[in-house]
């Protein structure tokens, strides 16, 4: 019933048109029905001698019968296949918009190719349904109740006997109906399998070739495949055996009234037009017999497909106030974190174990630390990747949860470990952040991040394209486009998680030195595994384990025995090392 609700939700912008469409189809049906009825009178007519032109008269009706419904037939399939176009496009907009509000929770637990699958192959099944299959329905439903009442008008004794295996049909009906339901379900998730196969293959198809995968996944794809022929030819079977079974029940129907009927015919209690009538009637209803089968078909994937559907759009996005709407805050970039402790949804462990830091606004802080200490998870809680629990976290005074994610977001420069970069040209990919940005504002960010010499090799400099997700820029060349698109909004809070890691320390020393001079105030906070840039920033945080083990300017820290000049001491070694091998 819920999924009716959601079907009727989206039928309703086109109802006039449905209503049309339903008029027409009515009609079609209608007509269909007069004439059976027509050749009826003209055969009872027959053995009277009739006048010509009362056979002429039958002839323009059943001429006009034809006319009208071929007009009916073009105004049902216009306007019943047209609206059911438009709802596939107004679900799948709803469902993009929808996409784009859900969080990393929501992507951490969903595969993209899965996502990818719903809304396209679901909402295929979804438009299916719409149109064909609610015009099936109301088709077989009309000419279902026409048949029996002009069968009964005809001779209802002889109706009730053509009834008799009506039980057979019901028992085959709801057996018929569960197993589809079943296998129905099967084969989308399997569709979906497939699909999410096909996408992570391309994605990854570097990593497939470097370690020469393709023949087994070759298989393993054969083996998905192999498994959605059977399930799908289990269908098939059920199909097989449904359809024909009905048809044997109209069969035995129509033995019956040649049987009973044609008795009757010579008793002289029904007329030969009424007993012709009365089996074109009985044929007619084969029809909908058989398009029961198909109506299930399409419901059960209808339905299946769009519980799959509203699945997504009942997800939420799982942060405290997600709050998308165009809000602005005015932010300065204090930020005070006291007790912050915080685990993935799929991870018990504690990535965060009671961390307590306060940021000064304008200030500058490398975090540092072994792999997996937390310093990429206590950077994501800063725009509100995910949240932390409410009040370990204050941005100016203010729990972070009560500033709204898109509002807070416009004051962050965020640059992640892997920066995505969008199939667009360099230009675009940067000024996404700030697409008002002017050509000049754009040149100046291509400066700060030290990208000009790269640019003048480019032959269309800032105008090329960089590809899928940026293959074909170097690693290096994407994390300074990424740095550029961070800063060009000049945020109060710079977010650097491993930025410069392709960059070579002396580019990396002289991007920062230009970041410091082109935006100023701005709180910087740094996650970096090369201690030659904690020298650069007013204060060290060295994690571990999610725990903060020290803290400091890098002289002071310098000063400790602990494990900052540790691997300072081991760093510096190898670097001179590297110098002297050179
Ligand atoms: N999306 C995630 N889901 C579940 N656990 C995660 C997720 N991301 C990170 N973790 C876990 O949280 C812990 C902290 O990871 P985090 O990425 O913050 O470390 P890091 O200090 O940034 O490491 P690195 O220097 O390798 O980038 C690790 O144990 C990691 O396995």
């Amino acid at each position: 019933m819920e999924h009716v609700r959601t079907f009727i939700h989206y039928m309703k912008p086109y109802r006039r048109e449905i209503l049309l469409g339903t008029v027409a189809l009515l009609l079609t049906d209608l007509v269909g029905l007069v004439i059976p009825w027509l050749i009826k009178q003209v055969i009872d007519l027959l053995p009277n001698d009739p006048a010509q032109s009362v056979l002429m008269q039958y002839a323009g009706w059943l001429l006009l019968a034809a006319l009208v419904q071929g007009l009916a037939r073009y105004g049902w399939r216009r306007h019943l296949f047209g609206p059911s176009r438009k709802m596939e496009v107004d679900i799948f907009n709803h469902l993009f918009q929808h996409f784009l509000t859900l969080d990393r929770r929501f992507y951490q637990k969903h595969e993209i190719g899965d996502l990818m699958s719903r809304a396209t192959n679901d909402l295929r099944a979804v438009k299916d349904f719409l149109g064909l299959g609610l015009l099936v329905v109301l088709d077989a439903v009309v000419v279902i109740i026409g048949c029996f009442s002009l069968m009964i008008y005809i001779n209802p004794k002889l109706t009730l006997y053509v009834l008799m295996p009506l039980p057979i049909i019901s028992v085959l009906f709801f057996t018929f109906i569960r197993a589809i339901s079943i296998r129905h379900q099967s084969i989308q998730e399997n569709l979906s399998r497939i699909t999410s196969m096909v996408q992570e293959n391309l994605v990854g198809i570097r990593v497939l070739h470097a370690f020469v995968q393709e023949k087994n996944e070759i298989r393993r794809f054969d083996r998905l495949n192999r498994d959605h022929i059977d399930k799908n030819m289990s269908l098939a079977k059920m199909f097989g055996l449904f359809t024909p079974s009905l048809v044997f029940v109209i069969g035995i129907a129509a033995m019956i009234t040649l049987w009973i009927g044609g008795k009757q015919v010579i008793d002289g209690t029904i007329t030969l037009g009424s007993f012709v009538a009365f089996n074109s009637y009985l044929m007619m209803l084969s029809w909908p017999m058989m398009a029961i089968g198909y109506v299930i078909n399409l419901w059960q994937k209808g339905v299946t497909a769009m519980r799959r559907i509203q699945h997504i759009l009942d997800a939420q996005s799982s942060l405290i106030k997600a709050d998308t709407e165009e809000r602005e805050a005015d932010i300065r970039g204090d930020l005070e974190i006291t007790g912050l402790t915080f685990s993935y949804p799929n991870n018990e462990a504690k990535a965060l174990d009671g961390i307590d830091l306060n940021i000064e606004a304008g200030t500058s802080v490398a975090f540092i630390g072994m792999i997996g200490a937390g310093k990429s998870t206590l950077m994501q809680l800063i725009p509100r990747m995910y949240d932390a629990l409410p009040g370990s976290l204050l941005l100016d005074g203010k729990p972070l949860c009560d500033i709204p994610a898109t509002a807070l977001r416009r004051h962050i420069g965020y640059v992640e470990q892997e920066p995505f970069l969008f199939s667009t040209t360099i230009r675009n990919n940067i000024a996404l952040a700030r697409p008002e940005a002017t050509d000049e504002e754009i040149e100046a960010m291509v400066r700060c991040v030290h990208l000009t010499p790269d640019l003048e090799r480019f032959p269309q400099g800032l105008d090329t394209v960089v590809g899928e997700r940026g293959v074909s820029v170097s690693g290096g060349q994407k994390q300074r486009i990424a740095l550029a698109r961070a800063l060009i909004r000049k945020p109060r809070i710079l977010i650097l998680d491993d930025a410069f890691s392709s960059l070579d320390v002396e580019t990396e020393s002289i991007i920062l030195k230009n970041i410091r001079s082109s935006i100023t105030g701005t709180t910087t906070l740094i996650v970096t595994h090369r201690l030659s840039l904690a020298r650069q920033v007013d204060r060290v945080v060295v994690l571990g384990d999610g725990k903060i083990l020290e803290e400091g300017a890098h002289e002071r820290l310098m000063q400790q025995d602990g494990v900052y000049r540790r691997i300072y001491t081991n760093q510096a070694l190898a670097r001179e090392m590297e110098i002297l091998l050179q």
